[in-house]
């Protein structure tokens, strides 16, 4: 993608792309103070589970940036409190703990007594969080890349790709570095209902790149790979526990159960800061439950009677057996991956 940088750090702000108003405007909203931030993760004006865990990692900066401590210890308690707040926006992706526990790791790891020192600190490690994502995304690529055909149709859900990210993606990342190795790639972008990251950005980002894209509703990717369509499925996820269970969108559930009747690989790709060993099995994964008013309403308007009941998980959780490899930033794991998965994260 033409480098349209989902977040970006000036004079001492985090200046968010707002991913609501895409792809018809390309608007950036200021954060000069860390509840902007969560508020925008709530909202999904930042998304993905890399780019909130980088964003997140940026609003403990700026929240300690903006404290006037008497001394550390308040300092710190100050910044424990922020991090909860921050983790408290979205409770799937495991990416947004991943990074806050990471800069309170580094912070109580500190034995200065200079609040300035660590306020700097904090910021850099910040900074490095989104550095890493990015050169994670690439590596990604470089082994995900090689899976892919010299010619292939690939069906996506949802949106993991640059803006999900600090940059390239993960699931396009793959499809990015096939492309750019001059491979024939034809992408299918599932819409991905209610938020429609598909439709609005999936589809936006690989059109920016001139990598083939056509769209389809959720309900149509059956039919496309009835049709002999799809070669191979590739998608993102939020967190993926010991045993390789994958939470992601809603809707890659269905799309994996589909690619197992029709006999399709079905590919997951993410870099380690995804990964929860601590969790046996995806049933322990916190799905996010969101507003009603996402399913019954469609660009303001009404698309249900009133009071109708809803049902608005945002995440749904993929077993392991339909998982045909997961695509890391350390290599390609296959099953069993309670013995695969250990291997790369310890590695
Ligand atoms: C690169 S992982 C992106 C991952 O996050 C998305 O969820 P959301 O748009 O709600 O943040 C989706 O599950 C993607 O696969």
């Amino acid at each position: 993608m033409r480098h349209m940088e989902t977040m970006r750090w000036v004079d001492g702000c985090l200046e968010i792309l707002d991913q609501t108003l895409l792809p018809g405007k390309t608007e950036y909203i200021k954060c000069e103070h860390y509840t902007t931030i969560c508020d925008a993760i709530r909202r999904l004006s930042v998304r993905g589970a890399p780019a909130i865990g980088a964003a997140a990692a940026y609003g403990l900066a700026l929240g300690a940036a903006s404290l006037s401590p008497a001394g550390k210890a308040e300092f710190v308690s100050a910044i424990e409190q922020i991090a909860r707040e921050l983790c408290d926006t979205r409770p799937t992706a495991i990416n947004l703990q991943w990074a806050v526990d990471r800069m309170l790791q580094l912070l109580h790891e500190q034995t200065t007594d200079s609040v300035e020192v660590l306020k700097e600190t904090l910021l850099a490690a910040a900074h490095a969080i989104y550095r890493e994502d990015l050169a994670s995304n690439r590596r990604i690529g470089e082994f995900g890349e090689k899976l892919i055909p010299p010619n292939v149709s690939i069906l996506t859900h949802c949106n993991a790709g640059a803006l999900a990210t600090a940059g390239f993606g993960t699931a396009l990342g793959v499809i990015r570095a096939a492309h750019q190795a001059g491979k024939n790639i034809h992408v299918y972008a599932d819409e991905t209902r209610p938020l429609l990251q598909g439709a609005r950005l999936t589809a936006w980002e690989l059109m920016q790149d001139n990598i083939p894209v056509t769209l389809l509703t959720d309900n149509m990717a059956g039919y496309l790979m009835a049709c002999g369509k799809v070669d191979l499925v590739i998608v993102g996820a939020d967190r993926i526990t010991a045993n390789g269970d994958v939470a992601n969108k809603i809707g890659t559930y269905s799309v994996a159960v589909l690619a197992k009747e029709h006999g399709l690989p079905f590919y997951v790709a993410a870099p380690m800061s995804t990964f929860d060993l601590n969790l046996a099995g995806g049933q322990e994964i916190p799905i996010e439950n969101r507003d009603e008013r996402e399913v019954t309403h469609f660009a303001g308007h009404p698309v249900a009677p009133a009071g109708v009941k809803v049902w608005n998980p945002a995440f749904d959780v993929t077993p392991h057996p339909l998982v045909t490899a997961i695509i890391t930033d350390r290599g390609v794991a296959r099953p069993p991956y309670t013995k695969t998965l250990p291997a790369l994260v310890d590695k």
